[in-house]
């Protein structure tokens, strides 16, 4: 594994897969910066390793300045974030972006190493992603990356959220917000994950959940604009609470990693009762649209040849040969107009 992390992606050769057996769970962890995702992946990494889950470890983030954890493989292997800032004078942001975009490209590879025959096999794929979270959630290239995994292994996003600040009910619903947006973007099992659990209980973030007008009581002190946007969007998020499965962890003690590990378990059941589905139902759909268009393409084809000899069987006219009826004028043929031009011809002769 560290062959592969050491050689990043260059001149890899997969050529053994791993047969059908059961397949590993890929867990995309995405979380806002600074709630805790490096530490939870570092303490995730220690817990399958202590309880003999074999795991596969992904690092996407192209910034990171350390990993604590032995990622098996690492953006930084093959792209240059700073190089790629330099290079097409970006931003840091847009070094991210364009660092992960670069990565995209070569994603297919990543899961064919994913895909590679072990022993013992993965049980899980477990990958970190870039702190500003919407370059993965909202780009391009976060989408590839998302599909490429959903469309190979049973996958779920682990949504880490830094529970001491949630307790203001504002950030809290900005949480929550962006959970339900990516929820909504991926169709995929999303399970919210109460990181920090040793300096702040989840156990307030739950009953909020539960009841609404436990949330507008805890918003009753603030009237901005914010709080009563707040108050209303607790309204429109009561249905996607109810489908929301969360945890309670602390990266750093290891409290709730069991809790954890059956929640995934859980989401990986839905992702084979739901998405798995409808992942298949999709690409049924288009299958069927794409052989649409290849009829329809073949179709055109076919009455642009048809057109084209019969207009090289009508000669340099241009029109079909034979006595064809012409509009102008009704009942004449070409050959009957050709005739008559020929009488006019010699009538006037005549007359010279
Ligand atoms: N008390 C406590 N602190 C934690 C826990 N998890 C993370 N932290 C601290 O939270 C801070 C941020 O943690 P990181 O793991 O770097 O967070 P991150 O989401 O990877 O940050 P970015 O990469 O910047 O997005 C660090 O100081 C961690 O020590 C936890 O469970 N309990």
């Amino acid at each position: 594994m560290a062959e592969e992390a050491a050689a990043g992606l260059q001149g890899l050769n997969i050529q053994e897969k791993a047969p059908g057996g059961p397949q590993p769970t890929v867990i995309l962890v995405i979380g806002m910066a600074g709630s805790g995702k490096t530490t939870f992946m570092q303490r995730l990494n220690a817990h399958l390793h202590a309880t003999q889950r074999p795991g596969y470890i992904i690092n996407l983030d192209p910034a990171v300045t350390n990993v604590p954890y032995g990622a098996n493989v690492d953006i930084r292997d093959t792209v240059n974030y700073k190089n790629v800032m330099k290079q097409y004078s970006l931003g840091p942001n847009g070094a991210i972006l364009t660092s992960l975009n670069l990565f995209a490209t070569r994603f297919d590879q990543v899961v064919s190493l994913c895909e590679k025959k072990r022993d013992p096999p993965l049980q899980y794929i477990v990958a970190d992603t870039p702190g500003q979270i919407e370059i993965f959630t909202w780009s391009a290239s976060g989408a590839i990356i998302t599909e490429a995994f959903a469309t190979s292994f049973p996958t779920m996003i682990a949504y880490i959220i830094d529970t001491p600040r949630c307790v203001g009910p504002q950030t809290f619903m900005t949480n929550m917000l962006q959970a339900c947006s990516i929820l909504y973007k991926t169709r995929l099992p999303v399970l919210l994950v109460f990181n920090k659990v040793d300096v702040a209980r989840h156990e307030f973030a739950l009953d909020w959940m539960a009841d609404f007008e436990n949330f507008h009581q805890a918003l009753d002190s603030e009237q901005s604009y914010a709080a009563s946007l707040s108050r209303s969007m607790s309204l429109v998020l009561e249905q996607f609470y109810q489908n929301m499965r969360s945890v309670g962890v602390s990266a750093v003690t290891g409290e709730g990693m069991e809790e954890f590990m059956a929640a995934v378990q859980q989401c990986r059941e839905e992702y084979e009762q739901q998405y798995k589905p409808d992942l298949e139902r999709r690409q049924a759909e288009r299958a069927q649209l794409e052989q649409q268009r290849q009829a329809a393409e073949l179709e055109r084809l076919q009455a642009d040849r048809a057109a084209g000899a019969a207009a090289a069987a009508g000669g340099n006219s241009g029109l079909p040969r034979g006595p064809v009826v012409l509009d102008a004028r009704k009942g004449a043929t070409l050959q009957q107009l050709e005739e008559e031009e020929e009488e006019e011809e010699e009538k006037l002769r005549g007359l010279d």
